[in-house]
């Protein structure tokens, strides 16, 4: 009954609310923030970024034997979840993302048969997938990314499943083929082969035209991913409705609830509205996973506010409240932390860096940040504002819209893309090769230490900045991953020390990889512990054969020479001593001079085929 869920909940908010539920116990639990009640139980939970934080004890939720939605994504949960929730046999929607959740993906999930939706994403289970998640009949939405899950992925055949997430997981093998028509995006950062990573070894490719996602083939003349976009547009569609009608509802119920209170009330209704109404659209967003909340300010506008800091030019239009209510995805998972794309209610985009392991003092942290502020150049992503507390560090960047030059490169090869030009290349790495630059020219001493592909943003394919400057200093660069370590100068990974002269090693990788369309951890993996420079090398020291080069480069044998003379400048750049690399200013001149031959170098040729057609 009602006063056993109370209990229930009161005993959850001692374990892991008590600084941030404020739970009063003479009223009853369906007036406590969060809590939603029908027909006098408890069905509904949802406190998403409030800073709940530790374990969920057993005897807690798992007495809420009615609860249908569970929200407590954006903490600090910990350990493994509570066994006893597998008697909330009624848990449609289970929101867990962005926690910090260990232990075995559950064995007892597989017995929440109602489960529409599940988001475990962001936290570190690990373990592999249950088979038996096959018993899941109902289940739309499973997300399960960024984890730490092993093993392979079982042969799942849910029928009613439009939105699948594994990536950024240790998962390897083959994608089992009732799941190959979801996108590449839901597999990536693992080993994994079939569907819409392209065929296993041994198996033959999908023919032409496909997308590779539809094994059954026949004379379907919609394509698997067609099908797929419809189903997920009806689905979406639906739900949106569902949710207008839900909100009309609501505003209707919460107006007569705000006229029968007291005008006094300590909280604002309209803030948990608000929340609450996210939540409901989270289930229809295309990754359904949320900005990060900052728990030691209350979503009911209690208790002392801390706020967002906005660095120097960067315009006051929004709050941190304003970001809390944002409709988010996850755009990855970096070293320093995940990287959120987040929609403000005005309809302004920004991304939301969400720090990992920064454990540095307030004062410490905003001088960082400052020097990080101070930085102002137009091929650097610009940081608009910060928040910081004890349990959480967000770093707001404009959203670059055209996403990283890595997935620029590496994105969908084969299916549809359309390929980079050459001159887009040039114009790319002349622009990072300027925002390196500036950063160096601030001090003697001033250095990025973690430029990578992925750290290239685009605004626009001419328009080229570099991201995450000064967060190596923040974060200290001992963070070790096999996508940095392609990267990384060899003296940095003896001393751990950045330097500007291991920035230039790291640009000379970039630039490789702009040449041969190799991305430098995948070189690691096939070239049996080969780098990318000392591959490039080894071809090249043969004779400088056109085989290094990207097959989408193929076409400009007018600029070969220059694609040359840019290989060259790679190579140098990834000398293995740094006092044989060149200075950035160097490189700047370089690639200058490259880009100008290269344009003359062109219109030579158009002239020539003018011409000829004459
Ligand atoms: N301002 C931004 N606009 C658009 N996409 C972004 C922005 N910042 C980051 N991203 C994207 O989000 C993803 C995660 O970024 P993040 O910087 O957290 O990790 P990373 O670059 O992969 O690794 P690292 O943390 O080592 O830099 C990347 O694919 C990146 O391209």
């Amino acid at each position: 009954d009602l006063a056993g869920d109370g209990i229930a909940l009161m005993a959850f908010r001692s374990a892991v609310g008590k600084s941030a539920l404020s739970w009063n116990a003479s009223v009853s639990p369906c007036q406590w923030p969060g809590v939603g009640c029908e027909r006098n139980r408890v069905v509904s939970l949802r406190l998403p970024g409030t800073g709940l934080i530790g374990q969920i004890p057993v005897g807690t939720l798992g007495n809420l034997s009615d609860v249908h939605t569970l929200s407590l994504r954006l903490n600090a949960l910990s350990g493994s979840l509570p066994t006893d929730l597998a008697r909330c046999t009624q848990l449609r929607n289970l929101y867990l993302q962005g926690n910090r959740f260990s232990g075995e993906v559950p064995a007892f999930l597989p017995s929440l048969s109602c489960l529409v939706r599940l988001d475990l994403a962001d936290n570190n289970f690990s373990g592999s997938i249950p088979p038996a998640l096959n018993n899941l009949t109902r289940i739309g939405t499973l997300y399960l990314q960024n984890n730490q899950i092993t093993g392979e992925i079982p042969e799942l055949d849910l029928p009613n499943l439009v939105q699948f997430n594994v990536s950024f997981n240790r998962l390897n093998g083959s994608i089992p083929v009732k799941l190959r028509g979801m996108p590449a995006d839901s597999f990536v950062g693992m080993p994994l082969c079939g569907g819409p990573l392209g065929p296993c070894p041994g198996e033959a490719a999908p023919p032409a035209g496909n997308g590779g996602s539809s094994p059954s083939g026949g004379g379907s003349k919609l394509s698997g991913g067609a099908i797929a976009g419809i189903a997920i547009s009806a689905v979406a569609l639906f739900l949106i409705i569902v949710t207008i009608v839900f909100l009309f509802c609501r505003q209707k119920t919460d107006a007569m609830a705000t006229k029968s209170m007291d005008t006094g009330a300590a909280k604002p209704p309209e803030v948990e509205v608000a929340l609450t109404d996210k939540r409901v659209v989270d289930g229809v967003g295309a990754k359904g996973a949320a900005v990060a909340a900052a728990p030691t300010v209350s979503p009911a506008g209690t208790g002392s506010k801390k706020q967002l800091v906005f660095l120097r030019n960067a315009p006051r239009v929004y709050d941190l409240e304003d970001l809390l209510r944002a409709s988010a995805e996850v755009l990855g998972k970096g070293t320093f932390g995940t990287a959120y794309k987040a929609v403000l209610e005005t309809g302004l985009v920004v991304a939301v860096k969400r720090l990992r392991d920064v454990n540095m003092p307030e004062k410490e942290f905003k001088e960082k940040i400052d020097d990080i502020g101070m930085m102002d150049h137009p091929n650097l992503v610009p940081l608009q504002s910060y928040y910081h507390s004890n349990d959480e560090k967000l770093l707001v960047y404009d959203y670059m819209p055209l996403g990283s030059l890595s997935s620029l490169l590496h994105g969908n090869r084969g299916s549809g893309r359309t390929p980079l030009s050459w001159e887009t290349r040039t114009s790319i790495a002349m622009a990072a090769a300027r925002g390196i630059e500036y950063i160096h020219s601030t001090s003697r001493t001033a250095s990025h230490g973690n430029i990578k592909s992925s750290n290239i943003l685009l605004a626009d394919t001419f328009d080229a900045r570099v991201s995450d400057h000064g967060l190596a200093h923040l974060v200290g660069a001992s963070a070790t991953s096999n996508r940095i370590a392609g990267y990384r100068a060899p003296e940095v990974t003896d001393t751990r020390r950045i330097s500007q002269k291991a920035d230039v090693y790291s640009f000379g990788v970039v630039l490789l990889e702009l040449l041969t369309g190799k991305a430098p951890a995948q070189a690691l993996l096939n070239e049996d512990g080969v780098d990318l420079p000392r591959w490039v090398q080894s071809v090249v020291r043969e004779e400088w054969t056109s085989e290094v080069f990207d097959l989408e480069l193929l076409r400009y044998q007018s600029v070969e020479d220059e694609m040359v003379q840019m290989l060259q400048l790679g190579v140098n750049c990834t000398a293995q001593y740094p006092d044989r690399r060149p200075a950035m200013s160097v490189v700047v001149s370089t690639i200058e001079e490259i880009q100008r031959s290269s344009i003359a170098a062109r219109r030579k040729d158009q002239q020539q085929v003018f011409d000829d057609d004459r």
